[in-house]
């Protein structure tokens, strides 16, 4: 895993939007589509608004989730709601190209994380995998200390009973995660330099999910200085 520092917040979601616009057009321009699985949380949608100014063929870019909030569509807890408010909505985007995460209408949680299943199968390699990391060291819906953090397999997995509301919820397992060919982490605040410390010093995956994400080809952990006030100088 790849530490980058950046002086604030801002910064972070800045830079993090240029660095992802340049990686979209190399991406389009070697293999012509851009698949990648995106994340809920503030800095995640911050990110997500910060791109919809940018030059970017949105024509080729397949948008998935690596989580979602296991409620109605329209909720405004949903990762995709928000998503399409910050930038899905505002740019020309085509619809199928938007794969969201199944939505409670009634379907049993475990027949929807099938369904998620499914879908990322038919997505094929994620070319970037993004995660928000919370100050416990989740990522996706994969929290500490619950099964579904060891939970084996490419799959989007129910979570029925998340220490964060809303309870339930649906997850790439950290083999879909790592199945992708980078994962970026983007961590933002003094309360996450904890979680960053642990997240780098190899703690258990029951303890500290986040260590385990690591793409096949990178693996980006980006923060500003208050999240990273808590790692070694050279792991900067
Ligand atoms: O699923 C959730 O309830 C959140 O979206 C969560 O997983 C979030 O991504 C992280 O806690 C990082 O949050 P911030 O980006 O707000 O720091």
């Amino acid at each position: 895993m790849n530490v980058i520092t950046h002086r604030d917040r801002a910064a972070l979601v800045a830079q993090t939007a240029d660095r992802l616009t340049a990686l979209l057009g190399e991406l389009i321009a070697t293999q012509g589509r851009a698949t990648v699985a995106v994340t809920g949380g503030s800095v995640g949608i911050e990110l997500l608004a910060a791109l919809a100014d940018r030059d970017i063929d949105w024509q080729h870019v397949v948008i998935t989730w690596s989580d979602e909030r296991y409620v109605a569509a329209d909720s405004p807890d949903r990762n995709a709601r928000q998503a399409r408010e910050a930038l899905l909505d505002l740019v020309p985007i085509p619809a199928e190209n938007v794969r969201e995460l199944p939505a409670d209408d009634g379907t049993p949680l475990d027949a929807a994380a099938a369904a998620g299943s499914a879908l990322l199968e038919s997505l094929g390699t994620i070319d970037l995998t993004l995660l928000g990391m919370g100050p416990d060291a989740h990522i996706a819906s994969l929290f500490p200390g619950m099964p579904g953090v060891l939970q084996p397999g490419v799959a989007v997995i129910a979570v029925t009973d998340s220490p964060k509301p809303p309870p339930s919820r649906l997850s790439f397992t950290v083999g879909a995660i790592n199945a992708s060919d980078r994962v970026w982490l983007i961590v933002a605040g003094a309360d996450k330099a904890e979680a960053a410390a642990l997240a780098r010093s190899g703690a258990a995956p029951e303890t500290a999910p986040a260590g385990t994400a690591q793409g096949r080809e990178e693996t980006l952990m980006l923060l500003d200085a208050e999240a990273a006030a808590l790692l070694e100088e050279d792991g900067r």
